[in-house]
């Protein structure tokens, strides 16, 4: 119950979201003071599980494999599954924590009331994707800063999404249980089984894992269609096949199929109630990985005790763990789980890595990718803003570009930097945020022209234009142990101009005229136009002079684009 109020308020607090400034509130610096932290991280705990699989980094076991990373560094890492209740592990160490480790798995509800009593708290972060079990308001309101591992689990869970489809199209489930209890009754499977093909299948959100979900059925020649606050690039839509329906109300009930891809918002709580599932083709079968709370539960069990709705799957629950009386467990034609889609080993990988990445730039004071941000020193990050805003019905979706504006596509480049996660005992282990294939890849050399807004992983052979310091503190010989200095070199190939932030001693290399190749560089935005990047996971490198010629004529930094093409009526 107490969770049920808590992730409530976190809904219900967003209210005023837009109207948060960052003058009204009262701000945790971040990054102001350094030392040892004090972590604690919440995740599942495997038991016996926890020794099978070396890269089982996601329980309270693994801890994500940054014990003794942190450790080593002199900071505080305590670890626990006891979450709730006032007298739980979690709340005795709220006091004096500094850095908040949470997972949609095994949600720590983080309650206005746990904040407020936080003192020391400075940075909230969930290892994958989906913050709603944070306050969101009440962290902004204290200065906090909430993060997560964009992208890290969104190929899970579309993949994921794709087997409970054909799970409930070809009536697997009663299936599987005839073989488990001895029986053979082909009739009372193949009565209600279909083939996927040909099928109307329509995803409400259709951001990254919506993409990757209608990237994957294509294949399967269905109808597509998709409903989002913000319609995608018609050649992203050509792409993919998908249909954009503006209405979702249009949209639901030419379904036979409706995935559910969009976050737990104010405006997504309780969004399928009886009334909208009434309107939906009857037989029409559902998968939620989304959120729970996006579902009016009874509605939905009702929904498939008579028929109306034929399947339902999905593995997010309200609240979780889902309650051994939570009617969702007893429906009919139902194929639920908990909540795995996310954790698979490869997923725990990439967000062990991304929080990792994220506790290492804290340490450091410097900032985290752009996309990861949910609330950013005391202010909701854009997308968080935009998700929760309370005005989006005045708002339409404008299909055309904008004079000097692109629509990104940032949402679809799931193609996230490389990553490494040192996993204590079981060494180093090379993570490929995308594909998480281990081992070495070969470089693919991009050129400036084909650089896109959120993406990363990139190799290319550029000649260096020029190059202004633009930040120096500290000398070599000085008292500071740390160097800084930060250059801002336009760099460029035959096809285009891109400005090159080079930090320290890349600095040095980054000479006019010398040709150098940027291995696995990355994209970040600044003030919405494009920069590339080497951090520590790439390397700038000289090489022979190149023969080109810079096309200084398109410079990329001098592009802005923003994440919608939205037009206030
Ligand atoms: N079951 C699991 O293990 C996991 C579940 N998730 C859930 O999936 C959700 C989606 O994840 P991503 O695709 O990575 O997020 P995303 O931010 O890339 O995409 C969300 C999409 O929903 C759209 N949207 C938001 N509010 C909307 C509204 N009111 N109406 C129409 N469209 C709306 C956005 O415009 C965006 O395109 C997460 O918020 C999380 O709740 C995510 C990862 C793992």
């Amino acid at each position: 119950m107490a969770m049920k109020k808590a992730a409530t308020a976190a809904i219900k607090s967003l209210r005023s979201a837009s109207s948060v400034s960052a003058s009204s509130i009262f701000t945790r610096q971040l990054h102001a003071a350094t030392g040892s932290k004090k972590i604690v991280g919440v995740f599942y705990k495997a038991n016996e599980y926890a020794s099978m699989n070396p890269n089982f980094v996601g329980c309270a076991e693994g801890a994500l494999g940054i014990r003794d990373w942190l450790e080593s560094q002199g900071h505080q890492y305590i670890v626990t599954d006891d979450k709730e209740g006032p007298t739980c592990e979690l709340e005795k160490h709220i006091p004096d924590l500094h850095v908040l480790i949470t997972t949609p798995f095994h949600p720590a509800y983080v309650t206005a009331e746990r904040i407020k009593k936080a003192k020391n708290l400075q940075l909230l972060l969930t290892a994958g994707i989906g913050s709603d079990h944070v306050d969101l308001q009440a962290a902004a309101e204290a200065g906090l800063t909430v993060a997560e591992v964009t992208g890290s689990n969104v190929v899970s869970v579309a993949e994921d999404e794709l087997m409970r489809i054909l799970i409930l199209v070809r009536n697997f489930v009663p299936g599987y249980h005839q073989v488990i209890s001895g029986d053979w009754n082909v009739a009372a499977i193949a009565h209600r089984a279909y083939d996927l093909e040909g099928k109307t299948v329509g995803t409400f959100g259709a951001g990254r894992i919506g993409r990757l979900l209608l990237q994957r059925l294509k294949p399967f020649n269905c109808n597509l269609l998709y409903h989002d606050r913000v319609r995608m690039e018609s050649e992203l839509e050509n792409q993919l096949g998908a249909k954009f329906e503006e209405d979702i109300d249009k949209m639901l009930p030419k379904c036979d199929i409706i995935v559910i891809n969009t976050p737990l918002t104010e405006k997504t709580r309780g969004m399928f109630d009886s009334a909208r599932i009434a309107k939906l083709k009857k037989g029409v079968l559902i998968v939620n990985n989304a959120r729970g709370a996006i579902m009016d539960a009874q509605a939905v069990a009702d929904a498939c005790a008579s028929g109306h709705i034929a399947g339902y799957s999905g593995d997010v629950w309200n609240p979780q763990p889902a309650p051994k009386d939570h009617v969702w467990r007893h429906m009919p034609n139902h194929a639920m789980t908990p909540h795995i889609s996310g954790t698979t080993i490869d997923a725990q990988l990439r967000y062990a890595a991304g929080v990792k990445d994220m506790l290492d730039k804290y340490f450091k004071g410097e900032d985290f990718p752009t996309q990861n941000y949910i609330v950013k020193e005391g202010k909701l990050a854009n997308r968080t803003a935009a998700y929760y805003s309370s005005r989006p019905s005045k708002r339409r979706v404008h299909g055309r570009r904008l004079k000097t504006r692109k629509a990104t596509e940032a949402h679809l480049s799931i193609r996230l930097p490389p990553l490494f996660i040192s996993l204590g005992v079981f060494g180093k282990v090379k993570l490929e945020m995308a594909d998480a294939k281990p081992g070495m890849r070969k470089p693919v050399f991009t050129k400036v022209d084909q650089l896109r807004p959120g993406t990363s992983g990139h190799t290319l052979t550029v000649k260096v234009v020029s190059s202004k310091m633009v930040l120096q503190k500290g000398r070599p010989d000085g008292p500071q142990v740390r160097q800084m200095r930060i250059a801002e070199c336009l760099v460029g190939d035959e096809t285009g101009m891109i400005v090159f932030t080079a930090r320290n001693e890349q600095v040095d290399l980054m000479k006019p005229d010398t040709t150098v190749i940027l291995r696995n560089a990355k994209i970040d935005m600044f003030k919405g136009s494009m920069r590339l990047a080497v951090d520590k996971w790439g390397r700038v490198e000289v090489t022979d002079p190149a023969d080109f010629t810079v096309k200084e004529d398109n410079n990329l930094s001098l592009v802005e684009y923003e994440l919608v093409n939205v037009v206030e009526e």
